[in-house]
């Protein structure tokens, strides 16, 4: 890492803090067996299902387009099941996207299909807290070494969890596979500086083939979700162009 910090940085380091905060508060012994016993819905199943899947997101605020809207999420979690949506990311980020645990709950209790926790993981004991209210955990590859990420995949898998490897270049893909993990989620959008380019997951699926693909950010139209299926993509996650129009949801969840 070198120059000055991006979103992404600080982000990671509130997200460290409140990892602190939580060790502080739980024991991670009994975070650890309330994860395993929690029943989960199965995250991979619902992407690897025919037809092109939609993981639909939930979020409030983001900061590449700042605020976009008040949300109930347990209501909004039944319009995007009811939408056909096969999975729905949950923002728990509090700061820059407004989410929060609370939020994850509200729209998990809601629905049937399985529910991502969608933050900035960077210890262990977030993994943990995913995994005693969630189906699947994000796990963004700029974060890490390859040896931490394996740890993590593995920690997640552990506890019942589909941990969903974030990558945005090809070192990062390599060390997605490296790592174990059998979910892959390519970033059209550079966490550093917001750009978004629908040709990242083009160029990048090749080198992940065998790994179930998701196809994350920049969603707008039925012919983007054609365009990512056609690249091989297994799902695209959609979060701000749903949050505007949910019939969004049905048009991609139609495509075969
Ligand atoms: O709103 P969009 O462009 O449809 O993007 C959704 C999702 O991919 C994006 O929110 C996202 C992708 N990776 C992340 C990591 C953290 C927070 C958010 C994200």
């Amino acid at each position: 890492m070198s120059g000055r910090p991006t979103v992404l940085d600080d982000l990671a380091a509130a997200a460290a803090e409140r990892a602190a905060a939580l060790k502080k508060a739980r024991d991670l012994d009994e975070l650890y067996q309330e994860a395993l016993l929690y029943e989960k819905r199965d995250f991979a199943a619902a992407l690897r299902a025919p037809g092109l899947s939609v993981v639909s997101e939930i979020k409030r605020a983001s900061p590449s387009v700042g605020f976009i809207g008040e949300v109930d999420p347990a209501d909004w979690a039944a319009g995007y099941e009811r939408q056909g949506a096969s999975c729905l990311s949950v923002l728990t980020e509090p700061d820059r996207f407004k989410g929060s645990l609370q939020d994850l709950d509200a729209a998990r209790d809601r629905v049937a299909i399985p529910v991502l926790r969608k933050d900035f993981t960077v210890d262990e004991a977030q993994v943990l807290e995913a995994g005693t209210r969630a189906d699947a955990v994000l796990l963004i590859a700029a974060l890490f070494d390859a040896a931490s990420l394996a740890r993590y995949v593995s920690l997640a898998v552990e506890v019942g969890l589909t941990p969903l490897v974030e990558v945005h270049d090809e070192a990062e893909a390599d060390l997605a596979l490296e790592s174990g993990a059998s979910v892959v989620g390519v970033n059209n959008r550079d966490l550093r500086d917001f750009t978004v380019d629908l040709a990242t997951f083009e160029s990048l699926a090749p080198r992940l083939a065998g790994a179930t693909l998701v196809a994350e950010s920049g969603v707008k139209t039925p012919g983007d979700g054609r365009r990512l299926r056609d690249a091989g993509a297994d799902a695209v996650l959609v979060g701000e162009a749903a949050m505007r129009d949910p019939a969004l949801v049905a048009k991609l969840s139609a495509l075969p």
